[in-house]
């Protein structure tokens, strides 16, 4: 009956032991299973087997070492299981070994977890003589996305325990386009659960507890693609504890707080869920409009969240894009996303002999080298922005161009509200600031910010982009500089985002537009990001790049530091974003 690949696989990075069966063989029963009707669609695929034993702390979070123990003990458990399966569903001859490999979760993860899986994996490869293949956990909870979708050139969002980070495949690999800066982003909020006293894993609860509440302001960071929880969960406690000015010194954080104690859980929880959210729902907006995708997948535990899939849902339907979310047994951790996984790779002829076979608790996806698939790329190419730019509406009249910001459905009204209004007044005061510092930009001639709307003078002839030259370049280098020491970034600096030209002037003028990014900073690091974010759309657009990155660098450090250069190369040594 099957004809196809069957891998065995096995995952146990952290929490779940799991071991699974995947036959592609099967796919086609799955399709006929899943019919249009949604009760048959809620059915689990007939492909792929899965048998999880999950470690759960009497108290506090995760401990390395119960889990390892737990590891231990479980996974022979779901192997045989697993295996039994395996031997049950197996058509061919009898001295055939049941599955043609053994896929297992090399990383990232919890060392000692990590081995044990490891082990278990290198016995039954041994023992039924068939391939190993290792699978990197992050690219296993984004590959089943793209597998029960069908898509072809996704961006994908992780939203997991210990990491959260958008990607998208170009050129032999999943590229990073944006990530946490602090947390993963389950475990911000299964911290703020354990400060509650509630048991792991707290997502589940918070979600629950959410159903209650109202909202209450709490911190949003984003920057660029990145974002961050640190600052939202410190607020979230101190909000629970009812912290008031008189019990920290100075602080003001008490003014919600109720005499009895601090703010209500449930509203707490539904304001968590609305930021943090909301923060992923916008950078991945922003990845889709930089990619030019239309197609999301999401992964990863806190993908079980309802209200996180409501909220992508709403942001791709309003923008005319695809989202598909898994089943939830494929987004929480298990081990059919490696066995699906690890099929592909075998198919591709990805398999690791014993001696390389060793596990890496810091596998990072964009070390992957992506062997199973071709073509499908995304670009990186900002088309239409005006049209599908993540966060404005751009009209030009006559010689103004007008800037709204649109309402997003998917953010709560109040959070809508409050972005919209601060970043149209963020971005008419750096408009501002950087002229005076020197730099030239539009003049602001009117601020709306009911309607976070913003009129500018028209600037330049063209983008840079269509016309680079050396000497344009090098303006651009001096021009961020001079932000730079003024204390801001641009947040933004595309060769879209600058525009050249004479016009009303007598010499060639550089422009710069667009600071709706841009925030006060005085981190060497936020300044280096902006050069490389020049860089790379230098690298993107031009032919031939080196001169021009040359001049750029040279017209930075004629008016700037030499050690954000520095830094500069440091950040590119990391080799993420968009870089070849
Ligand atoms: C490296 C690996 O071990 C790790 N895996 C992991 O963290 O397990 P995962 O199953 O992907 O995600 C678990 C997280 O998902 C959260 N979670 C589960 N259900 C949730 C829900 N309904 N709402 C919000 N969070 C939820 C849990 O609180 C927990 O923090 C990872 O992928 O980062
Ligand atoms: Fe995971």
């Amino acid at each position: 009956m099957s004809s196809g690949v069957r891998v065995l696989g096995i995952e146990g990075t952290a929490w779940a032991a799991s071991a699974a069966v995947y036959d592609s063989g099967l796919e086609g029963a799955c399709e006929a299973a899943s019919g249009s009707d949604t009760d048959a669609r809620a059915r689990p695929r007939p492909d792929v087997f899965i048998e999880t034993d999950a470690y759960q702390p009497e108290s506090g979070g995760i401990h390395p070492r119960e889990a390892a123990e737990h590891m231990h003990n479980a996974v022979p458990r779901v192997v045989e299981t697993a295996l039994a399966h395996a031997r049950e569903t197996h058509d061919g001859p009898a001295d055939e070994p049941p599955i043609d490999a053994v896929a297992f979760s090399r990383g990232p993860g919890l060392g000692p977890c990590l081995r044990i899986v490891a082990t278990a994996a290198r016995a039954l490869s041994q023992a039924l003589e068939v391939p190993l293949v290792g699978v990197n956990h992050m690219v296993a909870h984004l590959e089943i996305g793209r597998h029960t979708s069908g898509f072809d050139s996704p961006v994908c969002l992780n939203a997991s325990g210990a990491n959260a980070h958008l990607l998208a495949y170009r050129n032999g690999r999943y590229r990073v386009l944006g990530e946490t800066m602090d947390t993963g982003v389950g475990n911000a909020l299964d911290k703020f659960t354990r400060h509650v006293g509630w048991s792991h894993p707290g997502g589940p609860k918070v979600e629950a507890a959410a159903e209650a509440g109202e909202y209450v302001d709490l911190p949003y960071v984003v920057k660029g693609m990145d974002f961050s929880f640190s600052g939202i969960m410190s607020a979230a406690k101190q909000a629970y504890d009812g912290v008031s000015a008189s019990q920290t010194s100075g602080g003001s954080s008490g003014e919600r707080s109720e005499p009895d104690g601090g703010v209500p859980v449930e509203d707490i929880c539904f304001s968590l869920q609305e930021n943090v959210f909301g923060m992923l729902t916008e950078v991945a907006e922003r990845a889709l409009s930089l990619t030019g995708s239309d197609e999301l997948v999401l992964g990863g535990g806190v993908g079980q969240n309802a209200r996180l899939r409501e909220m992508l849902a709403e942001m791709c339907d309003q923008r005319g894009a695809q989202f598909h979310a898994p089943e939830p047994r494929f987004l929480r951790d298990n081990a059919g996303m490696i066995a699906v996984l690890g099929a592909k790779m075998y198919a591709a002829g990805d398999t690791l002999a014993l001696e390389d076979s060793r596990v890496d608790p810091d596998f990072r996806p964009d070390q992957v080298p992506v062997t199973w698939r071709d073509g499908g790329e995304v670009t990186f190419e900002r088309e239409n922005d005006e049209i599908r730019g993540a966060e404005a509406l751009v009209t030009f009249e006559d010689d103004r161009v007008i800037k709204r910001r649109l309402p997003k459905r998917y953010r709560h009204p109040d959070l809508d509200d409050r972005l919209r209004r601060e970043r149209t007044t963020l971005e008419a005061r750096l408009t501002s600031l950087a002229r005076r510092a020197g730099v030239p930009t539009p003049v602001v001639v009117d601020v709306d910010l009911r309607e976070a709307t913003l009129e500018f003078e028209s600037v330049g002839e063209s983008d840079l982009r269509d016309a680079l030259s050396s000497d344009r370049v090098r303006d651009v280098g001096a021009h961020l500089a001079t932000i730079h020491r003024a204390g801001f970034v641009h947040g933004d600096p595309t060769t879209r985002n600058v525009r050249v030209g004479a016009r009303q002037h007598e010499t060639d003028r550089t422009y710069l537009i667009d600071f709706g990014l841009g925030y006060h900073t005085d981190h060497l690091e936020d300044y280096a990001m902006d050069l490389h974010v020049f860089d790379q759309s230098l690298v993107g657009t031009a032919d031939d790049p080196e001169p021009l990155r040359e001049a750029f660098r040279d017209g930075y450090r004629e008016a700037g530091e030499e050690r954000v250069l520095e830094r500069l190369r440091d950040v590119e040594g990391r080799g993420r974003y968009v870089s070849e």
